[in-house]
């Protein structure tokens, strides 16, 4: 068993020392749009594109102790202070921590895939959750949607055009398999040097 590592960073916030109500403008100390990372991994990410949006807070989080630990690591070390770090579960710590309407863009890369077909239930990102993150995003707030894996990139990249609310920014494209401007995770860098492809998603919260 992977022993539990202490996470001593000022950029670290534990759930259960969270005010309430929560003011995220003032955990950030000001009031920036903020964009959330769900499954940050590593941090390599978040980082990237922290450093080129200092004019925008980041929540980034991971319920994978040794992830979060080295994603503040990484935030630490290159003096970002737009990023807090949080090991919880996505869809409840949004519907608890979060208010409807903040989020300026919601980035998502490589979830589990969970490529068991009697285990797809368990992924993360389906209907359901597109339905009830498009609520936590603000008019305007976008969403992206990564993964190396074909059959969740075609699945999820299908339900959007159905859904309202959301606008697609690839049209006429569903998904690409290039995003410029977008960065690469540790997964997708991994999963590219096999050869796979991956699938980018973009939509836009629409009112
Ligand atoms: C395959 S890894 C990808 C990591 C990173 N995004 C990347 O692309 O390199 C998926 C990550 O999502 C995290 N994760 C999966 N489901 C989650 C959930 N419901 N809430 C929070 N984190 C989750 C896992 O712990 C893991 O670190």
């Amino acid at each position: 068993m992977q022993s539990f590592i202490h996470i001593d960073s000022p950029n670290y916030l534990r759930e259960e020392q969270l005010p309430a109500p929560l003011n995220w403008s003032a955990v950030f100390g000001n009031d920036h749009p903020i964009a959330l990372e769900i499954g940050c991994g590593i941090g390599d990410f978040i980082v990237k594109t922290a450093l080129e949006a200092p004019e925008r807070n980041f929540i980034a989080i991971d319920f994978y102790n040794k992830g979060c630990y080295k994603t503040c690591r990484r935030i630490d070390s290159h003096g970002l202070t737009n990023v807090r770090v949080l090991r919880v579960e996505a869809r409840q710590f949004i519907q608890e921590r979060l208010p409807k309407g903040l989020l300026a863009a919601v980035y998502i890369n490589c979830p589990d895939p969970w490529p068991k077909k009697k285990h797809r239930k368990r992924r993360l990102v389906n209907r359901q959750f597109l339905e009830f993150l498009r609520d936590y995003l603000v008019p305007g707030g976008d969403f992206y949607f990564a993964t190396d894996f074909d059959d969740y990139g075609i699945d999820v990249a299908g339900l959007l055009p159905g859904m309202a609310g959301y606008g697609n920014c690839l049209t006429p494209d569903l998904y690409r398999h290039e995003l410029e401007g977008y960065h690469l995770s540790k997964y997708m860098r991994k999963f590219m040097a096999e050869g796979k492809r991956i699938y980018f998603v973009h939509y836009r919260k629409i009112s």
